[in-house]
């Protein structure tokens, strides 16, 4: 691991509470990090550095999964220096870039630096610039950037973004996150793919009738009505975190394992997804809202009553998508994704339905199929496990579904925030979306975007509660399938 600087933007925010600055201590605690390193974190806000310190050892205390060492915190925290700096104002930068290699001389420091941006997306573009033309990224070493999501508002905008940013930083030093890629379970689609020969021999549309990729999520829209009422589910989770998971499962064993390799094949897969147009727009996308309801036992408003919310609001806080992707693999066989907020449960899986041969001859007691399912469990629960059937001679004889699991009890595994920083400072690029990656993603949503904004798309309300409106239900029904 290269000795360097992280540059933090937004360390009085939210993310850099909750996220950053856990995450840094962790991989500090696990020796993950250089031995020698400088943490430089900046926001708007005037602080003495005694009182940063203070609010970084607070974020620390509350939301490191690590036990209290007093001793190793205050070490981490003496790495650590506040500067405040206005991110639209060009000539604040230069008393940074002071503070940045004054540190750097002193601990004796090469000129490696990781920008975070976590603040605004309005701010990445002015911040990227300002970066450059301060000397900030005029670096000895190398220099990165790692910037959250949401990357751009539609299509257009997500360009006219990525040109500006790359007027300052290549390709090769953008990190982007999707926080998704980070989760230990998706880190692992690629073993369970193809390190598996029994999978790996299966994973095609001879032996596969569906996927499915579920993202249900209990709570509503909280406090983010502002943001959330101008992306909706499409924007929030479906050209981010589902297509991605989508690509990881679709995704052809790379000809090398590697990052390269691998983001070579997402992009394959993003390239042979079948377009949208209006026409199947109505027939392969819902669109739901949440109307009110009861979950575990507590009564719940629905979306239009929730503070902030207009009346009126269309937005859509259920996404259920079909999706084929049109390549020798997977032709014929449909990916259904759908996420969405106030549904039953927490749940992040995907679900791969194998195809059923013998279809009719084995059957449950109900006269329905007994498909071989194969669920990888992402969140909260991290695990696999496949339904097999088998004879149950407790039960005269009859043929039902049994689960082979494997759950990961692990304690204390790194979190996603910890993995995807690491990766950054190593220079693995693996699990963050590249810029083609992106550019795709929106480009298939587009006409989602289109179609939502001309009202032409129907809006479908559930309850909250539920698993989702009807319509979900009745677009897997109509290819003989059921959402598992
Ligand atoms: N919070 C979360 O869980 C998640 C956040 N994200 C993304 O991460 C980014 C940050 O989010 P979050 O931390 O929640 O946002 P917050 O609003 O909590 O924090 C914003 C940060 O930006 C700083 N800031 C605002 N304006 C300026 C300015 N003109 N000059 C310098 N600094 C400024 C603020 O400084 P100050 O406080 O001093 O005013 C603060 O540190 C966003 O892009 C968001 O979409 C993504 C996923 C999850
Ligand atoms: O990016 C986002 O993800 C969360 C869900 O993330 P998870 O890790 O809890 O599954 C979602 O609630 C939020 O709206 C979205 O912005």
């Amino acid at each position: 691991m290269d000795s360097m600087t992280f540059v933090l933007f937004g360390a009085t925010g939210d993310l850099a509470k909750r996220k950053i600055f856990p995450a840094l201590y962790n991989l500090f605690l696990d020796e993950k990090l250089a031995p020698n390193f400088s943490i430089v974190g900046s926001g708007r806000s005037p602080m003495e550095q005694e009182e940063f310190s203070e609010y970084v050892e607070q974020s620390l205390k509350t939301f490191s999964r690590r036990e209290d060492n007093d001793s190793r915190m205050k070490e981490f925290l003496s790495f650590i220096r506040y500067m405040a700096v206005d991110v639209t104002q060009k000539d604040e930068y230069a008393q940074l870039l002071d503070l940045v290699t004054s540190r750097e001389k002193e601990l004796n420091l090469p000129e490696n630096r990781l920008f975070y941006l976590s603040v605004a997306p309005q701010f990445f573009d002015v911040i990227a610039s300002n970066i450059q033309q301060s000397g900030l990224g005029s670096t000895k070493g190398w220099k990165r950037l790692i910037i959250e999501k949401p990357f751009g508002h539609d299509l257009p905008s997500a360009r006219e973004l990525n040109a500006k940013l790359s007027k300052s930083f290549e390709e090769e030093e953008i990190y982007r996150i999707d926080h998704y890629l980070g989760k230990p379970m998706v880190q692992n689609l690629e073993a369970i793919e193809f390190a598996n020969p029994i999978l790996q021999a299966l994973w095609n549309k001879r032996h596969i009738a569906n996927v499915q990729i579920t993202a249900s999520e209990i709570v509503g829209v909280e406090e983010r009505a502002g943001y959330y009422d101008n992306s909706g589910a499409i924007r929030d989770m479906i050209q981010n975190h589902m297509l991605q998971m989508m690509m990881l499962t679709a995704m052809h064993i790379p000809e090398k394992v590697s990052a390269n390799g691998i983001r070579e094949e997402k992009k394959k897969v993003m390239e042979a997804l079948r377009p949208l147009n209006p026409e199947n727009i109505n027939t392969d996308v819902i669109r739901g809202q949440y109307s009110s309801g009861e979950i575990k036992g507590e009564k719940v408003i629905g979306y239009i009553d929730e503070p902030g919310i207009e009346r009126t609001s269309k937005n859509d806080t259920f996404i259920a998508a079909r999706l084929w992707v049109d390549n020798e693999m997977w032709e014929g066989v449909p990916f259904y994704l759908r996420t969405g907020k106030r549904m039953t449960e927490k749940s992040t899986r995907i679900v791969i339905e194998f195809k059923d041969p013998l279809r009719g001859v084995y059957k449950d007691e109900a006269g329905n199929a007994l498909p071989n399912l194969l669920t990888i469990e992402i969140n909260p629960n991290a695990g696999v496990s496949l339904q097999l059937n088998s004879k149950n001679l407790l039960n005269e004889g009859k043929v039902e579904p049994i689960n082979v699991m494997f759950y990961s009890n692990e304690e204390n595994v790194p979190e996603a925030y910890e993995l995807l920083i690491h990766d950054a400072l190593l220079g693995d690029p693996t699990f963050f979306a590249h810029w083609n990656e992106v550019e795709l993603a929106w480009k298939w949503v587009q006409p989602i975007l289109d179609a939502f904004e001309a009202d032409t798309a129907p809006l479908h309300h559930y309850k909250a509660g539920s698993m989702g409106p009807e319509a979900s239900d009745k677009l897997l029904a109509e290819n003989g399938f059921k959402w598992w």
